[in-house]
């Protein structure tokens, strides 16, 4: 059977985004694993599969895998390049959407700059939710490392969950930032359950952060527009940011924007398809 795909970019943050409206295909974590392979595979950071809504008032059901085969709740850049590519396929003609994510509805908005704004959903800040074991409220965190990494003993983050998990570390400057190392430790870290995104944000000034992002599953990426949301909400709770932030990442820029507690976090920026691919299955 020959399975019909795109792969996509949200600034380097790279996707293989498959049609189950019109194909049908199922997937399992071992195959999502080998398809993600660099060198012997398609080669991406995680897979979208776009699929009909399970509800009237939807457009479309979006589900994400990273590249370790894991499914998870939300994905910023693969929300924008599902965007792109619903258009771009023909599966719909409007413009602004409505998704079901695992990780609650996203509405979707294609502008005439073909720059994409997804709002994101309302951050939840509560550490039980994210899911982190706290040892107490508020909106920085301790956490003492089994073994030291690069002289660190002890690391202070914010939670967030944007639908997944995050946390996020003020460092001086990101180039130097401990992503690699302190990154998987933190990923996998017996107080975040569910394990964690992970976040390295240097403030510039602002409205202007620098930020790498340690993915869960798969490693660090170019950009990770969960991520940028996260980095901004803990950076606002923490009342070093203004409410609309430029997001410096690897890849390149977004901006996000968050009027406070109880409101939606506003992303913006590109997606770009990179070539149609097919394989057989
Ligand atoms: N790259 C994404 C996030 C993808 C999921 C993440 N790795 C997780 O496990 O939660 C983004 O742009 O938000």
């Amino acid at each position: 059977m020959l399975l019909h795909f795109t792969k996509m970019h949200g600034l380097g943050n790279d996707f293989m985004v498959v049609d189950l409206v019109t194909q049908r295909a199922r997937l399992d974590s071992h195959q999502v694993r080998e398809l993600a392979d660099r060198h012997f595979g398609i080669g991406f950071d995680q897979l979208l599969l776009v699929e009909p809504p399970r509800h009237p008032d939807m457009d479309f059901r979006y589900r994400i895998f990273n590249a370790d085969g894991g499914e998870v709740e939300n994905c910023g850049n693969g929300a924008r390049c599902f965007a792109r590519f619903v258009l771009d396929q023909r599966l719909t003609r409007k413009r602004e959407l409505k998704v079901e994510t695992s990780g609650g509805p996203l509405t979707l908005k294609v502008g005439s700059d073909d720059r994409i704004t997804v709002e994101m959903g309302t951050p939840v800040l509560e550490a039980s939710q994210v899911p982190f074991e706290a040892k107490h409220d508020g909106p920085k965190h301790q956490l003492r490392l089994d073994t030291p990494i690069d002289g660190i003993e002890q690391v202070e983050f914010g939670v967030v969950s944007m639908g997944n998990p995050h946390a996020v570390l003020l460092v001086d400057s990101v180039a130097t930032a401990p992503v690699a190392t302190l990154g998987p430790v933190l990923e996998s870290h017996r107080r975040f359950p569910n394990r964690v995104n992970v976040g390295f944000m240097e403030v510039v000034d602002r409205r202007h952060i620098r930020l790498r992002v340690f993915e869960r599953g798969v490693g660090e990426t170019l950009a990770c527009g969960t991520g940028a949301c996260a980095a901004v909400v803990t950076g606002i709770q923490q009342g070093l940011l203004d409410q609309r932030v430029e997001v410096e990442l690897p890849g390149g820029r977004l901006t996000i924007e968050w009027p406070g507690e109880g409101h939606q976090v506003v992303m913006t920026g590109p997606a770009e398809k990179v070539f149609d691919g097919r394989l057989e299955l």
